[in-house]
């Protein structure tokens, strides 16, 4: 069964449609410059006591602002963009899974080995001008994860949404899938009906792609 992970969960309304349809990891995205940012705050108070595995997402961040973070709100992975050095310093100092985002263009751009992390987020570079280097609904050619020797747990993210993610998996050979943008109505909005229609199309039998 394909893992699924919802990313920028804004508001109890999604998190509970997410929760409910099935998906396995929830992120909560801490990045400033999103349209899916929230406080550490806001995530305490959209996420229930019990509820999938959640994911913090932070671009280069600082020690102190992961460490914040976690005084409010409970991570049990973070998904960082920062290089794997950063990404080590991060997961020795908090004690936690350290998934790292990678950006690919290219079969030579994806990792060769485990990195000493817990696994990575696999997804396109971001697009020229970008403000951000995910969630800009920005897929990369699929066909180039079929043949790699994953050296550890990995998910496909970039440019997902429910009418693509079957031919995603069976292209990509991926396990788990990410997505953000593709189950919004708008930048930043999520809509419970994408969230379902997601998580049933990537958890649907692979063999129908
Ligand atoms: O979603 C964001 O705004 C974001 C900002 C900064 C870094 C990563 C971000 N999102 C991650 O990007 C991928 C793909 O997103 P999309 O489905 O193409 O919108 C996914 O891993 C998100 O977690």
């Amino acid at each position: 069964m394909i893992r699924v992970k919802i990313c920028g969960i804004t508001t109890p309304h999604a998190y509970r449609a997410a929760t409910e349809a099935g998906a396995d990891w929830i992120g909560f995205n801490f990045f400033p410059r999103s349209p899916r940012h929230v406080t550490p705050q806001q995530a305490e108070s959209i996420a229930g006591l019990r509820g999938p595995s959640r994911v913090g997402l932070f671009v280069e961040p600082d020690m102190a602002v992961i460490e914040q973070t976690l005084a409010v709100f409970s991570l049990d992975i973070l998904q960082i963009y920062a290089g794997a050095p950063t990404c080590w310093a991060i997961a020795a100092r908090f004690g936690l899974p350290v998934w790292r985002a990678v950006g690919v263009a290219h079969a030579s751009d994806l990792p060769r080995t485990s990195e000493g992390l817990a696994g990575f987020v696999i997804e396109a570079k971001a697009p020229a001008g970008a403000d951000r280097p995910g969630g800009n609904a920005t897929a990369f050619d699929w066909s180039i994860t079929r043949n790699w020797q994953s050296p550890g747990p990995w998910l496909l993210g970039g440019g997902l949404r429910p009418d693509n993610v079957a031919t995603a998996v069976a292209l990509s050979g991926a396990s788990a899938v990410d997505v953000s943008s593709g189950v919004e109505d708008q930048p930043g909005h999520k809509s419970s009906e994408l969230i379902r229609a997601f998580i049933a199309a990537a958890k649907a039998d692979a063999h129908q792609a």
